[in-house]
């Protein structure tokens, strides 16, 4: 798992060749006959089929303002947008133009003032709390800038953590967790706390822990943030990864121009609106 984490971080680094060209490339290189990159198609081949022509989520029409010392202040200003299964989507614009507040939005922990958000048809702009809270822990999950990790529990533990808050049975949490670590290449470290691990190795304790209950849909704000830029690109393999093994849509902010290269798609807000071919 790290030596395929070496070479996808490598390719998420601009200029190089795309992750999923350099992990086809080198598993030729690696075995000159191919076996590699047969294995590797036949296990895609063993992969669920995903309806890719269908939205996971829309969002029609949304405004959100508050109101802040007497004033209102509207920071989405008619937002439309559509995600698709599998795609890597990233939001970007300067501070303050609406990024969080969207994402927030679409994972259900706040509600539009106007518009429609429907995640897998269920209407989030009009259900209650406690259905939006169910529907996101069963099948959203979310991480920050910050890791937010439970700084007294182990890797493993924080990952239990969050089966247990899903709701999944007990006798799953042993195989998924040992596959979650693995997946973000961090089975040596199961049992380290986050201060014994680096920036990167946190972040992706972090991911292994919003993708344990297997969610449809994986936001992340700022993921790469406080990372440097090879850890940074460590984290957008694992996403990319991700992606093609456990079926999710990926979301995330970010500021950082090199990490949108590897987005299959880029929306740009600019004062609560997109701006570009998504503006409207
Ligand atoms: N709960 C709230 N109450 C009042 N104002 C808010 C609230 N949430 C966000 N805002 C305001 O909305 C605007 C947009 O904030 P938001 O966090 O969405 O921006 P952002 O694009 O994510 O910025 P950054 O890149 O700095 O994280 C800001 O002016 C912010 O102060």
């Amino acid at each position: 798992m790290m030596s395929w984490l070496r070479r996808k971080a490598s390719a998420a680094v601009p200029g190089e060749p795309s992750a999923a060209a350099a992990g086809t490339a080198e598993a030729a290189g690696e075995n000159p006959d191919g076996g590699a990159l047969a294995a590797a198609v036949a296990e895609d081949r063993e992969l669920p089929e995903v309806d890719t022509s269908t939205p996971l989520l829309t969002v029609r029409g949304v405004e959100r303002s508050f109101s802040v010392g007497g004033d209102t202040l509207h920071v989405l200003k008619g937002i439309n947008m559509e995600l698709y299964p599998l795609q890597l989507v990233m939001l970007k614009g300067r501070s303050g133009s609406g990024k969080t507040t969207l994402l927030n939005l679409i994972g259900g922990l706040d509600q539009p003032n106007r518009g429609e958000i429907l995640f897998k048809g269920h209407p989030f702009h009009s259900s209650s709390d406690d259905k939006r809270t169910y529907i996101r822990r069963q099948d959203i999950g979310f991480i920050f800038q910050s890791f937010a990790l439970m700084p007294l529990l182990s890797a493993w533990e924080n990952v239990e953590l969050s089966l247990r808050m899903a709701g999944v049975p007990r006798s799953q949490w042993k195989g998924r967790i040992a596959h979650c670590l693995e997946l973000v290449g961090l089975t040596k470290r199961m049992h380290h706390r986050p201060f014994e691990l680096s920036g990167g190795e946190q972040q992706r304790v972090a991911i292994a822990k919003a993708i344990a209950h297997k969610p449809s849909l994986l936001l992340a704000d700022e993921p790469t943030a406080e990372l440097d830029s090879q850890m940074g690109a460590q984290v957008m393999a694992v996403f990319r990864e991700i992606i093609r093994t456990e079926r999710t849509t990926i979301c995330m902010t970010t500021h950082d121009q090199t990490i949108m290269e590897v987005a299959d798609r880029v929306f740009e807000m600019v004062d609560g609106k997109f701006v570009g071919r998504d503006a409207g």
